[in-house]
C-alpha cells in the first residue's frame, strides 16, 4: 500500500513521480499484435487498447481478471439553488439502492465481472454552496482523496469510479469551466434533467461560483476543493492511486471525467493510465474529452453516472485482450500471412 498524501502538495508529487507505462511490454505487445491471425489493422481500435493495457501492466499478453467498480456518494450545498430536477435526499435513497442491489450499476458490475463496492461519504454534511465560496476546506478536501485512495484494491487489474450526488452536473460543470476556460454556456446542460429556466438558473450559477473563488482557475487541485464534492475528490483520489499502481482505469461520464480532468492539468500525464469509457449525452463531455485527447470507447447516449457506461466498457477492454492474449499467429495457425 502506497502512503496516503496528506496534502494537495503531497498529491502532486506523488503523481509527479508515478511510474511510467513499461516499454518493453508495449513493444512485446505491439510485435504480437503485429503476428495475429487478422489482417493488419483489422481489430480496430482493440489493437491499441490491448497494447496500452500490455503496457501499464507490464505483460505483453495480458487478461483481465480482478476488475474493480468503486461508486462514491456526496451531496452538495448548491442543491439550495434550485440547479437539479431531483431533490437531495434521492443521494442517500440511490445509495440504499446500491446497497440493496437494485440499481444499474450493479447489474453491469456483475455482467462484467467488476467487484462494486459503494462509498456514502458525509451524506448528511453537504458541502458549502460555492457561490458563496469554496465547497471545502483543505481538511475535507484531503479527506475525501484519502477515502477514494484507500479504496483502490492493489490487487485489481482494472478500475472504474462512478458516483452519485444530486447537483453534481453543477460542480463539474464548474470545475470544466474554471479548467478549461470558455463560458459558463459552454459547461452548463441539463444535469438530470432541468427545464429551460432551470439551465438559465444553473448557468448563472456556475459563473457565479467562479466569481466567489478566484483562485479555482488558477489551480485545478484548488478547482476540486472550491468547487467539487466529496464524490469528485474521492474519485480523483483512487484516479491517482490507481496511477502510482499502474492499473488501468476506464473514466465514465461527465462527473467522473471532470474529477478526472484536475488531476490532468495539474500534473501533465497523470491520466496516461486511463481511457473514457464513453461519451455522455450531458454536451460539454465531449469538448472536455477532447481538451484532454481521450475518444470514448462507447457513445450510447447515456447519461446516468454510477460507473454505468464505465462499467460496459469493461467488457470491450475484455474483448480487446482475449483477442489479444488467445489469438494464434500466423506460423502457430498454418495461415499465409499477407504482403508486408
Ligand atoms: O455521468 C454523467 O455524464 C451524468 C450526466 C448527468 C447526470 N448524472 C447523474 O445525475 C446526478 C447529477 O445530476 P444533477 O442534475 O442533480 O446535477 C448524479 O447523481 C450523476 O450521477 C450523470
Ligand atoms: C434516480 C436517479 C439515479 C441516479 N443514478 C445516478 N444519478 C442518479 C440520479 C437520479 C435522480
Amino acid at each position: 500500500m502506497t502512503d496516503t498524501p496528506e496534502t494537495q502538495a503531497a498529491l502532486r508529487e506523488m503523481l509527479d513521480r508515478a511510474p511510467e507505462p513499461d516499454a518493453d511490454a508495449i513493444a512485446a505487445a505491439r510485435a504480437r499484435n503485429g503476428q495475429l491471425t487478422k489482417p493488419p489493422g483489422a481489430l480496430g481500435r482493440l489493437e491499441e487498447l490491448a497494447i496500452w493495457y500490455a503496457g501499464w501492466r507490464a505483460d505483453p499478453r495480458p487478461r483481465i481478471a480482478k476488475p474493480q467498480a468503486l461508486v462514491f456518494a456526496g451531496n452538495h450545498g448548491v442543491v439550495a439553488r434550485g440547479v437539479s430536477a431531483f431533490p437531495a435526499e434521492v443521494t442517500v435513497q440511490m445509495v440504499a439502492n446500491f446497497e440493496a442491489g437494485g440499481a444499474a450499476i450493479n447489474q453491469l458490475c456483475k455482467a462484467a465481472g467488476a467487484d462494486l463496492s459503494v462509498h456514502a461519504i458525509d451524506l448528511d454534511r453537504p458541502t458549502a454552496d460555492f457561490t458563496q465560496g469554496p465547497a471545502m476546506s483543505e481538511a475535507d478536501l484531503m479527506e475525501a482523496i484519502a477515502i477514494g485512495w484507500e479504496a483502490v484494491d492493489p490487487g485489481a487489474d482494472l478500475l472504474i469510479t462512478g458516483e452519485m450526488g444530486i447537483g453534481n452536473t453543477t460542480s463539474a460543470a464548474a470545475i470544466a469551466h474554471a479548467l478549461f476556460g470558455g463560458t459558463a454556456g459552454d459547461w452548463t446542460g441539463r444535469g438530470t434533467g432541468v427545464d429551460d429556466a432551470g439551465l438559465a438558473l444553473k448557468t448563472t450559477v456556475v459563473a457565479e461560483a467562479l466569481v466567489a473563488n478566484p483562485t479555482a482557475a488558477s489551480d485545478p487541485l484548488e478547482a476540486l476543493r472550491c468547487l467539487g464534492g466529496r464524490e469528485l475528490a474521492a474519485m480523483a483520489g483512487a484516479i491517482a492511486h490507481a496511477r502510482v499502481l499502474r492499473i488501468p482505469v476506464v473514466l465514465d461520464g461527465f462527473i467522473c471525467t471532470a474529477a478526472a480532468a484536475t488531476l490532468d492539468r495539474a500534473v501533465p500525464g497523470a491520466l496516461d493510465h486511463a481511457v473514457a469509457g464513453h461519451l455522455s449525452a450531458e454536451h460539454a463531455h465531449a469538448p472536455m474529452l477532447a481538451a484532454l485527447g481521450k475518444t470514448p470507447i462507447l457513445s450510447l447516449d447515456m447519461r446516468l453516472g454510477e460507473g454505468t457506461g464505465a462499467a460496459l466498457a469493461i467488457q470491450i477492454l475484455k474483448g480487446a485482450l482475449v483477442c489479444h492474449s488467445g489469438m494464434a499467429s500466423f506460423a502457430e495457425a498454418g495461415v499465409a500471412a499477407g504482403q508486408p
